[in-house]
């Protein structure tokens, strides 16, 4: 009997390696894959393995198997605007996984839900995020908040305590995503460690379970096991879900038709009740996606310039002409800083946030530029390599934000938050926060680091710098 299952698990060995390598969807190159697990051997730090990949392979494409998922990840940008935005109504969805499913509350957010989900979803918090109602209704809460973060960087300064970057970073963009979300409020002081801690500790497992990390449901041969365990776990996300539940019910106990406060009242207000947690499920986007993009750039930000006094200076001459003697920036002046608006995207290219950004899936079999695409595949953007790619941008390993600087910048193959439908539906939000948190720091402090820092990155869906203890010495401009 033994000898039979041997056999029997030998055979299946061959099977899965001749048809993973050699039968059916071998017309996109890719790397040898083995046996049942396939590539997965790659998928640690594999921004940076895909990038080597997409160096040896130079194909617009290369093919990988993740267990026994095909998977395609495009390197190239005319490809990945033929997908992304040519056809971007074939690659609306992403893969329906275990994972997000656990973690989007069977799929009812906006960042994991399928069609006709997520086109109610984004059409009910589209509104919120166009540039007119942002810049309408975020001034007051970003005052609110800037000017607390730039009163406590000052008393640092006074006090010649570090800037914990990591500390303040993550309390400022939680601070303005949430207030923004449902006007909530993280306190500056230790009052509020355990909460952020626990909020924190509850996105970075839920990244991994979105992430390339969450391997085992890729293996057919564990999947069963795997979908029976999954709802006997707990969900990463409920601290946030339990947080987000309590400020729901504040909500509905003071909501007023006639003054909507934020993206949860307008919820409340275009939700039938008994879709209401779905409400929360849209709440752990924004932590999620919306925080964790942004702390992720401003540690990067630091990281980078601390070692870069003369970016610093040309970089407040320039905010200063603009912005006086203001203690903070203002976004809708961001056309006369080219120079600091240069620094962002060159922080955003260089450390991708997202630099394979969120998986989709292919619908229908496609052909684009030449290249087939089955149905079913799950494509992933090599963001990070596009980014970092010599025929794309010269010297792409250095830190040069002049390379923005450029008359034809639009046709750059720049794209943090993706492209289409589908990108980053918080882009006018993150960006204003980031010019305005990064800016204001640079308008009224100069910063210098006494440790050299690496640009090591830890590895997940998100990229922080593998050494995330930031200390900074500040000095009053
Ligand atoms: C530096 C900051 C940020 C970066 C780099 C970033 C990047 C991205 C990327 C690459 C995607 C995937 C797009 C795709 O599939 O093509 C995405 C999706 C998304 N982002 Fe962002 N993002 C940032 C900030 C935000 C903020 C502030 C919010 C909202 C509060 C947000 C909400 C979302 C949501 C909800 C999605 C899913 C969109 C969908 O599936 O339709 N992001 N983001």
């Amino acid at each position: 009997m033994l000898y039979i299952i041997l056999l029997l698990f030998i055979a299946y060995l061959g099977f899965s390696f001749i048809s993973k390598n050699f039968i059916g969807k071998t017309h996109i190159p890719g790397p040898l894959a083995f046996p049942i697990i396939g590539n997965l051997n790659l998928f640690n730090s594999p921004h940076l393995v895909f990038h080597k990949l997409a160096e040896k392979f130079r194909t617009p494409c290369i093919r990988l198997w993740m267990g026994d998922h095909y998977v395609i990840v495009v390197n190239d940008f005319e490809l990945f605007k033929g997908i992304y935005l040519k056809n971007a109504n074939n690659f609306k969805n992403r893969p329906l996984s275990p994972g997000f499913q656990m973690i989007s509350g069977n799929f009812r957010n906006i960042i994991h839900a399928p069609t006709p989900t997520w086109t109610e979803n984004k059409d009910l918090v589209k509104n919120h995020f166009t540039n007119k109602n942002i810049f309408n209704v975020m001034p007051s809460k970003f005052d609110k908040h800037i000017n607390s973060f730039i009163d406590i960087l000052e008393n640092l300064e006074k006090t010649g305590e570090k800037f914990d970057v990591n500390y303040y970073i993550i309390r400022i963009y939680m601070n303005l995503v949430m207030s923004h979300f449902c006007c909530a409020e993280i306190a500056w002081g230790d009052e509020s460690k355990k909460l952020v801690d626990e909020l924190c500790v509850a996105v970075d497992k839920a990244v991994e379970v979105a992430s390339y990390g969450s391997y085992r449901e890729s293996l057919s041969i564990l999947s069963p096991i795997y979908k029976y365990l999954l709802p006997t776990e707990p969900c990463p996300l409920q601290p946030s879900l339990d947080y987000l539940k309590v400020k729901l019910q504040e909500h509905k106990d003071t909501f007023d038709p006639n003054n909507i406060r934020d993206v949860m009242d307008g919820l409340i207000r275009d939700l039938d009740e008994k879709e209401h947690d779905r409400i929360i499920y849209i709440g752990t986007d924004f932590f999620l996606a919306g925080a964790e993009g942004q702390i992720a750039s401003g540690e990067w930000f630091f990281v980078y310039l601390s070692s870069r006094p003369e970016i610093q200076d040309r970089a407040y001459q320039e905010l200063k002409s603009v912005f006086g003697d203001s203690k903070r920036v203002d976004y809708m002046k961001k056309n006369q800083t080219p120079y600091f608006n240069a620094i962002i995207k060159e922080v955003l290219r260089i450390q991708t946030p997202l630099p394979l950004s969120i998986p989709r899936v292919a619908e229908e079999d496609i052909t684009i530029n030449g290249t087939f695409i089955p149905k079913h595949s799950c494509v992933i953007p090599n963001l990070y390599s596009i980014h970092r790619q010599e025929r794309y941008w010269k010297d792409p390993n250095e830190f040069i934000p002049e390379r923005f600087m450029v008359e034809n910048e639009t046709s750059l193959p720049y794209i943090p938050y993706g492209l289409g439908e589908r990108g980053c539906i918080g882009l006018n939000l993150a960006q204003n926060c980031v010019y305005t948190v990064l800016g204001s720091v640079l308008l009224n402090f100069s910063f210098t680091s006494d440790k050299v820092f690496s640009y090591e990155t830890k590895p997940n869906l998100v990229i922080h710098p593998n050494d995330r203890d930031i200390q900074l010495n500040l000095k009053k401009r």
